[in-house]
């Protein structure tokens, strides 16, 4: 089964409009390599911005609502994303998780709600640094991920990012090691659920302190496809190479 890698870059709650050029040179150093899939998360402020300016690369929304409308004030549903220029949505970030409280059921009815506006979904998973000590990340994220997932997952709309939340923006990674069996895991969990054919192709991507040095050991594990980055994704500069390790990864 072949994947396509996918590179996405998550902005969080980073960029303004003079920021718009990194976008645009982003998308440039993208072009070069066609035969990786490469995304930005970008704040919604940006989404339409970034999404006019947008060439070779996808603009996303890093989180929506479960609900299409209604009395929520300051939440964003996924219509409303789609119109401004997203074509996909970060659901279940830790960051989210932990700051909004979001539920693995919640996190579940947004991914579904995505997807009923034509968004593709990249569903969070990762274990704090307390429960990796423990010796139960493995358990702990397969827990997550299966209580997380939506209903009629499909490796054509959904792609699964594990995050190790102790590996956020830290520059501390997981052994080679770590990453192989949790991302082994997580596609044994996906065939136990949606059967070994849509196992074999829903991508699954690694994020935690991704960066130039250490994309191209990570990208080249067997069940790695690709990168969720934050900080390194704010300039081509940075985020270029990741892309360029993806591609020879592939
Ligand atoms: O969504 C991205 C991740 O949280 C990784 O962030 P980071 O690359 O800054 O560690």
């Amino acid at each position: 089964m072949t994947r396509k890698m996918l590179v996405a870059g998550n902005w969080k709650m980073n960029g303004l409009r003079a920021h718009l050029a990194d976008i645009a040179a982003i998308g440039d150093a993208a072009k070069a390599h066609p035969g990786v899939e490469v995304g930005l998360y970008v704040p919604a402020t940006l989404i339409t911005a970034a999404a006019e300016r947008a060439d070779g690369i996808f603009v996303g929304a890093q989180d929506c609502h479960a609900k299409s409308t209604g009395a929520h004030t300051g939440c964003l549903g996924a219509a409303m994303l789609g119109e401004a220029g997203a074509t996909s949505v970060i659901v279940g970030h830790s960051e989210r998780r932990t700051d909004q409280h979001e539920s693995d059921a919640d996190i579940a009815a947004k991914a579904l709600a995505a997807r009923a506006e034509d968004l593709s979904v990249v569903l969070c998973v990762g274990e704090s640094l307390e429960t990796r000590d423990s010796g139960s990340a493995v358990s702990f994220v397969l827990d997550q991920l299966l209580a997380s997932l939506p209903e009629g997952a499909a490796a054509d709309w959904l792609s699964i990012a594990y995050e190790p939340i102790w590996a956020i923006g830290t520059g501390r990674i997981p052994t080679m090691e770590q990453i192989a069996e949790m991302h082994g895991a997580i596609r044994g969990a996906l065939a136990a659920r949606l059967g070994a054919e849509t196992a074999a192709a829903m991508r699954i991507l690694y994020g935690g302190s991704v960066n130039a040095g250490n994309a191209a050991d990570i990208f080249t594990l067997e069940d790695v496809d690709g990168g969720l980055v934050g900080g390194a994704s704010l300039k081509a500069e940075t985020f270029g190479p990741i892309i360029t390790a993806a591609d020879a990864a592939s």
